[in-house]
């Protein structure tokens, strides 16, 4: 089963100040990180939302400034068009995730409970998404979630979650 990578990478880092993505944890930007992270577990990486980046990137679908679900739905449509049969779904904030996140996200549809950017989707979810977007509902996460019969998954210790300056210089190692 083909896994597609996906990591949503615009947004406006309000709460950070500056674009976090490019911020630096242990010398290496949370993209990067990110990237490196996905490369581990799936057969193929993309960022979704930037230009620059080490991988191919794709751009938000149907155009910018929908929130992570324009990420998503341009994911799905890239792994639908490319043969994969799943994508797995992580923001730029999220550094720590656990070695076997796809194990506990399996069997797809899933999501991190407390991080609901962090999931496994099955290609067919780019209907779903799609229908959200273009509809009048609530752009949200949890009513991707909802249509789609995702399951919450808790994972051991929480998920550290990068919003803003003070958040990154906690899990920073000091020195
Ligand atoms: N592709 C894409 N990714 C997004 C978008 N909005 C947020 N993200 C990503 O989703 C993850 C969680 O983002 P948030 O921290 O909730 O949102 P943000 O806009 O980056 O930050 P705030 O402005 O502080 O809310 C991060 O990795 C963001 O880069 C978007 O519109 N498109």
């Amino acid at each position: 089963m083909r896994l597609l990578g996906a990591v949503l990478a615009g947004g406006l880092s309000s709460r950070f100040g500056s674009d976090k993505a490019l911020a630096a944890l242990d010398g290496q930007t949370l993209l990067d990180r990110a990237v490196e992270r996905l490369a581990v577990w799936c057969d193929s990486v993309v960022v979704v939302g930037r230009e620059a980046a080490s991988v191919p990137t794709l751009p938000d679908w149907p155009r910018p400034g929908m929130g992570p679900l324009g990420g998503i739905a341009a994911a799905l449509r890239h792994a639908s068009d490319h043969g994969f049969a799943e994508v797995l779904t992580i923001g730029v904030d999220s550094p720590g995730l656990p070695d076997d996140l796809p194990e506990r996200l399996a069997p797809a549809p899933a999501y991190v409970a407390d991080q609901p950017v962090i999931a496994l989707w099955p290609v067919n979810a780019a209907e779903a998404v799609t229908a959200i977007l273009e509809g009048d509902g609530r752009h949200s996460m949890i009513a991707l979630a909802e249509r789609v019969g995702a399951r919450a998954v808790r994972l051991p210790g929480g998920t550290a979650n990068i919003n803003t300056p003070g958040d990154l210089a906690r899990i920073a190692p000091r020195g």
